[in-house]
C-alpha cells in the first residue's frame, strides 16, 4: 500500500531517480505502465516511474555540475526538479512535453493495461470508484507553474482516470480528454551527443588533413568539399526525434524560432546554406564598406539566424565561424540626464536582431559654439581639428544612405551637427577620419585620455525598478556621472601638455541587450527564484543549465569601432571584460574600477558626518533639524536643502515620520534601508540657504565630494540620477562577484573599514590618490 506521502520512504522510485539523475537523461525509456501498477508487485519494467519528461530537458546535459552546485552551495534542488512539469506556454492549459514517438509508445502501453485491468476483477474500492466517479477538472500541470508537483505526470493521470472508468462501468464518466499531438509542443536537440559530434569533428578533421595534402588537395573537388559542408551539417542537425516541422510552427515553441534549416532539408542544400555563409563572410572580410545603406536593404535575409541556446553558442555551428559582426546605427537624439546632456544612438546589427544602443557623452558636440556658422555655409566646428579627430560621431550614422536621400531625413535620424533647434539644423558629413577608412590615431598633444567607456548590459529589475538584488541601476547612474565629470589636465600623471583647463568629461556607454549576463529576463527571474531558496547568482545560473555569465561582447567593440573608439579607458571590475574587447580589436589602456557606492562613500560619508558633528559639539543623539541651531557641513546641508529633499524622501518610504527626520538622513536613504546608523543623523540649523564653507572641512574634497555634489544638486527621481542603495542581498550579490567570478574589487573589510585611509577613487584623474582606482595594463 502505497503511503499518502511518497516523499517519506525511498521507493524504487526514488532509487531509479537517483540512478537517472547520473546517467544520461535522454537514455530513459519512458515507462506508462507505472501508474496502474503502483501497488502491484510485477516486474521491475512496469514499476519504473514515467520519467518521461527528463527526455524532454530544454538543458544540455550538465548533471555532475548541476549536482555539484547543488551539493556545496544549497538545498536539494537539482536540475531534474527544476525541469519536471515546467512549461512556459501561457497560450494553452495543456502539457506539452513528450516527444511524438514516446507518446505513441505510452498511448499503446496503457491501450495493453487497460485491456488487462477490463479483464481482471474490479479491485479498487468504493471509496475510488466514488471519487473517480466525480468528474474532476483537468490538473493543470507545464502550464500551471514554473514549480508543479514534481510526482504530477499528465499521463499518470489520465490513465489512472481511464482505469477507474473502466472499473466502474455503471457510473457514467467523462472522458478524459485526450492529449493531441498538436497541442503539445515539439522539443528539438539541435546537437548531437558529445561523443557522436567528437566522432564526426575527428572524421571531418581526417578528411580536411586528406584534403591538405598535397596530392589530395589537387584532386579534391569543391563537390567533395561541399559533401564534407553536408556532413557536417547533418551532425548539427541530429536529433534522436524524427523531423516534425509542423510541430516546430507551433506558438509558443521556441524551437520554431530558432532553428535554421529544417531537419529535413536534403544534404545539399544544408551545404548550399553553408555556402553562402562563407561567401557572406568572404564579402564581409574583404569589402566591409559593401553594407546595404538602407534599413530595408538591410532587413536579415544575409543574416545568420542566431540561435539562443542555452549556452549561448550559436546554432550552426561551433566549427564554423559566424562572419563578423557589421552594425549600423539608426538613430540618435539628445537626451537630457541629472548628469547632464547625453547622444542617445540605437544600433542594428547583423548577429541578432536586439537594438543595443550607445550612450555617448561629449559636451564639445554640443557647446554653445556649436551652433556658429561660417563663411562657407557650414558650422564653424566641422573644421576644428579637435573635433574632426575626437568627436564620438557614428561612421555609419553620418554616412549618406543613398542618392535619394534627404538633409531632412538625415536630420531626423540623428545625422546632424552641433545642437539642433528650430533655426539650426545642419545636416552632418562624414568625418575625414571616417570616409577616409584611417585608424583613429589617438593624439596625446590634443587629449591626454582616452575615452572612458562602460560595457553595461541590461537588467530591467535593476534599473526600471530599483532591485537590490544587483547593483546594475546604480552602475549605470555611476557610469553616466563619471564620465560625465569634467576632470582637470594640469593633474594627470601622463600628460605634461601646458593646458591647465579643465577637460569636459567624454566617453561611451554602449548599453547592451542581454539580460541577466545574457541568459534572459525569464531565466533570471527563475535564477532569483533559486537565490532564495539559497544559492548565489552562479549556482542558480549552473541550476539552469547556463554559464555564470553568457555575454558576448563583439557587438559592443563593433559599435565602439563605429564611433571611432579603438581604445578606451574601460569602466569595470570585471576582466572578461577587458579581455574580450581587446581580442576584438579594441584598445584597453587603463581599468577605471567601479566600485560599489555603499563600499566607496559610505564611511565617507559616516566620517564627513561625524567630523561635522564634532565641530559643532553637538550631544549624543538624534536632533530633530528644525529644532537645532547650530551649524552643519556645509555638503551635507546643501544635500538637505538642495532641492534633493523631495525627490528622494518621496523613494525613501510612505512612513510619514520619515518625512519628520532629519532631510539629510532620509536623503541617504532609499529603496532599501538607511545608508546611514540611527546615531549617524545630521544636525543642521535650519538656515537652508546659508552657504558657510568656513565651518567645515573641506579641504579634502575630491571625486567622492563630486558625488555627493551630484546628489545634492541633480538628483532625480529614477534610478538614473538616483543616490546610494544598501541592503543584505545587494551584498550578497557584491560579494558573489568578487569571490566567484573573480571581479576585480576589494571587498571592504568591517574591521579595516574603520581604521582605513579614505579611499577615493575616481574616474578622471583629478585627485592624488587616484591609484586606488585606476589599473594600468601592461
Ligand atoms: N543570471 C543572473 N544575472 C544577473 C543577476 N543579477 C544581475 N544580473 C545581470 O548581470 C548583468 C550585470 O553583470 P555584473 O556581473 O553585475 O556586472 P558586469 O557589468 O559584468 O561587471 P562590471 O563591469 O564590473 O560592472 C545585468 O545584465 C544583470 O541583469 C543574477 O542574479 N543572475
Amino acid at each position: 500500500m502505497q503511503t499518502a506521502n511518497s516523499h517519506s520512504a525511498v521507493t524504487q522510485g526514488d532509487l531509479e531517480l537517483l540512478d537517472a539523475l547520473t546517467s544520461m537523461p535522454s537514455s530513459f525509456p519512458h515507462q506508462p505502465s507505472y501508474a496502474s501498477s503502483s501497488s502491484s508487485s510485477s516486474s521491475s519494467a512496469t514499476k519504473t516511474r514515467p520519467l518521461s519528461t527528463l527526455n524532454a530537458l530544454r538543458r544540455p546535459p550538465i548533471d555532475p555540475m548541476v549536482l555539484a552546485a547543488s551539493l556545496s552551495s544549497g538545498p536539494h534542488v537539482t536540475r531534474h526538479h527544476f525541469h519536471h512539469s515546467f512549461g512556459s506556454h501561457a497560450h494553452t492549459t495543456k502539457s506539452q512535453q513528450m516527444p511524438a514517438s514516446q507518446r505513441k509508445a505510452a498511448v499503446a502501453a496503457a491501450a495493453a493495461a487497460d485491456a488487462s485491468k477490463a479483464n481482471a476483477p474490479a479491485s479498487s474500492s468504493a471509496g475510488d470508484s466514488s471519487r473517480s466517479g466525480q468528474t474532476r477538472p483537468r490538473r493543470q500541470s507545464g502550464a500551471s507553474g514554473s514549480y508543479a508537483n514534481c510526482d504530477y505526470d499528465d499521463f499518470e493521470d489520465s490513465v489512472t482516470s481511464r482505469n477507474a472508468a473502466s472499473s466502474s462501468s455503471s457510473i457514467k464518466i467523462e472522458p478524459v480528454p485526450e492529449v493531441t499531438d498538436e497541442e503539445r509542443a515539439y522539443y528539438a536537440s539541435r546537437q548531437a551527443p558529445r561523443s557522436v559530434r567528437l566522432q564526426q569533428q575527428q572524421q571531418l578533421e581526417q578528411k580536411r588533413a586528406q584534403a591538405n595534402s598535397p596530392v589530395q588537395r589537387t584532386s579534391a573537388s569543391l563537390q567533395t568539399l561541399k559533401e564534407q559542408a553536408a556532413v557536417q551539417a547533418t551532425g548539427i542537425r541530429a536529433s534522436d526525434e524524427p523531423a516534425q516541422p509542423e510541430l516546430l510552427a507551433q506558438p509558443g515553441n521556441q524551437a520554431a524560432k530558432t532553428v535554421l534549416v529544417p531537419p529535413s532539408a536534403p544534404a545539399n542544400k544544408i551545404a548550399q546554406a553553408l555556402d553562402e555563409r562563407k561567401a557572406a563572410v568572404a564579402a564581409a572580410t574583404v569589402a566591409p564598406t559593401h553594407i546595404p545603406l538602407t534599413p530595408a536593404a538591410e532587413t536579415l535575409p544575409s543574416m545568420p539566424a542566431q540561435v539562443g541556446t542555452p549556452l549561448g553558442k550559436p546554432g550552426i555551428s561551433s566549427i564554423v565561424r559566424p562572419p563578423p559582426v557589421r552594425v549600423r546605427c539608426y538613430a540618435r537624439t539628445r537626451v537630457p540626464t541629472p548628469h547632464g546632456e547625453i547622444f542617445c544612438h540605437l544600433y542594428k546589427n547583423t548577429h541578432d536582431t536586439k537594438e543595443h544602443l550607445a550612450i555617448v557623452i561629449d559636451p564639445y558636440q554640443n557647446d554653445e559654439t556649436s551652433t556658429q556658422m561660417g563663411a562657407d555655409g557650414r558650422p564653424v566646428k566641422e573644421s576644428d581639428p579637435v573635433y574632426q579627430q575626437q568627436a564620438l560621431r557614428s561612421r555609419s550614422l553620418d554616412e549618406v544612405w543613398g542618392p535619394e536621400e534627404t538633409d531632412m531625413e538625415r536630420i531626423v535620424r540623428g545625422a546632424y551637427v552641433g545642437r539642433l533647434g528650430p533655426s539650426f539644423q545642419v545636416a552632418s558629413r562624414p568625418l575625414p577620419r571616417h570616409s577616409q577608412q584611417q585608424v583613429h590615431q589617438h593624439h596625446h598633444d590634443q587629449d591626454p585620455l582616452a575615452p572612458l567607456v562602460r560595457i553595461h548590459s541590461e537588467c530591467f529589475t535593476g534599473e526600471t525598478i530599483g532591485s537590490q538584488r544587483c547593483d546594475c541601476g546604480e552602475q549605470l547612474d555611476e557610469a553616466i556621472r563619471l564620465i560625465s565629470e569634467a576632470y582637470d589636465t594640469s593633474k594627470n600623471r601622463t600628460h605634461s601638455s601646458d593646458s591647465h583647463q579643465p577637460k569636459l568629461g567624454r566617453g561611451v556607454i554602449v548599453y547592451l541587450r542581454q539580460e541577466g549576463r545574457g541568459i534572459g529576463l525569464l531565466d533570471k527571474l527563475m535564477a532569483y527564484n533559486l537565490q532564495d531558496m539559497g544559492h548565489d547568482t552562479v549556482s542558480a545560473n549552473i541550476l539552469l543549465g547556463h554559464l555564470p555569465d553568457a555575454r558576448k561582447y563583439d557587438i559592443a567593440s563593433a559599435i565602439l569601432r563605429d564611433l571611432g573608439v579603438d581604445e578606451c579607458r574601460l569602466l569595470t571590475n570585471n576582466p572578461e571584460k577587458m579581455e574580450a574587447l581587446e581580442a576584438e580589436g579594441v584598445r584597453v589602456t587603463e581599468r577605471v574600477g567601479m566600485v560599489p557606492r555603499v563600499w566607496k562613500f559610505g564611511k565617507r560619508l559616516r566620517r564627513k558626518k561625524r567630523s561635522g558633528k564634532k565641530k559643532d559639539k553637538i550631544p549624543s543623539g538624534r536632533t530633530n533639524l528644525r529644532s537645532t541651531s547650530k551649524k552643519t557641513p556645509s555638503l551635507l546641508r546643501q544635500i538637505s536643502f538642495g532641492g534633493m529633499d523631495s525627490s528622494v524622501i518621496s523613494q525613501a518610504g510612505t512612513n510619514e515620520s520619515d518625512s519628520e527626520l532629519d532631510p539629510t538622513t532620509a536623503g541617504l536613504r532609499h529603496q532599501g534601508e538607511d545608508i546611514l546608523n540611527e546615531a549617524d543623523t545630521f544636525d543642521s540649523d535650519g538656515d537652508h540657504h546659508h552657504n558657510d564653507d568656513d565651518e567645515v572641512d573641506d579641504s579634502d574634497s575630491d571625486s567622492g565630494d563630486s558625488y555627493i555634489d551630484h546628489v545634492l544638486r541633480r538628483s532625480g527621481t529614477t534610478m538614473v540620477g538616483a543616490s546610494i542603495t544598501k541592503g543584505p542581498e545587494l551584498e550578497k550579490y557584491l560579494r558573489t562577484k568578487v569571490e566567484r567570478m573573480g571581479h576585480l574589487l576589494t571587498v571592504p573589510d568591517e574591521q579595516a573599514k574603520e581604521e582605513d585611509e579614505e579611499e577615493r577613487p575616481v574616474s578622471q584623474p583629478n585627485s592624488d590618490d587616484e591609484q586606488l582606482s585606476h589599473q594600468h595594463l601592461p
